[in-house]
């Protein structure tokens, strides 16, 4: 029976590590559960706060973990939110060792998602641009929606608008991009992608969808999906009151990985977020 899940979170000394270390640590967190033992905090070896503290770090009491850039030998999970150019490293450190990997950092490029369903044959990974309830709730609703009007007489035109923190560094969001993926899903055909408009842009066609990224102080993140139509619109928004939410999903997904404390891990294999929450198409 492991009822001690051994946790290493890579990126801990940033605005999510921070989060997930905080929330992992809580004695109140999850209660009838698997509890999680920081085995480690991995941040860059130049960060400024290297081998301090992580709970102080965090803001929580001491937790005798130090911020290292050394991966342990021995973890059950690994929960990554870092830098697109720091997931490499992550994902080649799991495959050493044999950990499960939950993934949640944005803005990979295509040669990191082919990489990603590469390891997810030989490791099981949940990757996701949101591990929030609400959001991928959203998400599927969106779809929904989409499938409702798509064929609506006059037409239905789809904008995603998302806000975040000055601070980010991706746009638009990975979560935006899921939403804009499942939504041309559901509409069919070809989709072109319309990143922002400006300047004598002719009329918006039929089979488009627009993306508008916002940045404006501490917004934690939010969407809002617009579905126009001539004469009324439904507008679905989605937002976080503060970076929980994801660090709880992310704790959800690794304990879905580790299996119900009897030995019955996840197979290898590339999951998400659906999956974790029994929201899968399959
Ligand atoms: N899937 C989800 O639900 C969510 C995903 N995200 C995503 O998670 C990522 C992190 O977000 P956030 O915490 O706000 O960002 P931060 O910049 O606050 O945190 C990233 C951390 O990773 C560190 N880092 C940089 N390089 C390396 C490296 N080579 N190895 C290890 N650590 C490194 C950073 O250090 P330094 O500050 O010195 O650069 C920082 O401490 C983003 O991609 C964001 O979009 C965010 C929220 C929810
Ligand atoms: O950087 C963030 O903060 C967030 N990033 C994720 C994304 O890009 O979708 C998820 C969330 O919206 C917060």
């Amino acid at each position: 029976m492991n009822s001690t899940i051994k946790l290493a979170v890579h990126g801990a000394a940033g605005r999510m590590g921070q989060r997930v270390v905080a929330l992992a640590a809580a004695e109140d967190h999850a209660p009838r559960q698997s509890r999680f033992q920081i085995v480690a905090a991995i941040d860059h070896p130049d960060h400024p706060k290297m081998g301090q503290d992580a709970g102080l770090v965090a803001g929580i009491g001491e937790l005798n973990t130090t911020l290292s850039a050394t991966w342990p030998s021995e973890a059950d999970v690994v929960i990554d939110f870092s830098l697109p150019e720091a997931l490499d490293g992550c994902v080649d450190a799991c495959l050493k060792h044999g950990i499960p990997l939950v993934v949640a950092t944005t803005g990979l490029s295509d040669a990191q998602k082919e990489k990603l369903a590469e390891a997810g044959k030989s490791l099981p990974i949940v990757w996701a641009p949101s591990m929030s309830l609400a959001v991928n709730l959203s998400m599927r609703i969106a779809a929904q929606i989409t499938t409702a009007l798509k064929d609506v007489a006059g037409g239905v035109d789809i904008e995603i608008l998302e806000r975040h923190h000055r601070f980010k560094a991706d746009a638009p969001s990975g979560t935006a991009l899921k939403f804009g993926e499942l939504i041309a899903s559901a509409m069919g055909g070809e989709v072109d992608h319309i990143h922002g408009r400006e300047g004598h842009t002719g009329q918006r066609t039929r089979n488009e969808i627009g993306y508008h990224a916002i940045r404006v102080g501490d917004n934690p993140g939010e969407h809002t999906i617009v579905f126009g139509m001539l004469g009324e619109r439904i507008e679905l928004n989605v937002a976080a009151s503060n970076r929980d939410c994801y660090a709880s999903g992310a704790l959800a997904a690794a304990r879905w990985l580790c299996g119900p404390s009897d030995g019955t891990a996840k197979p290898a294999g590339l999951y998400n977020m659906f999956d974790v929450l029994g929201m899968s198409d399959e």
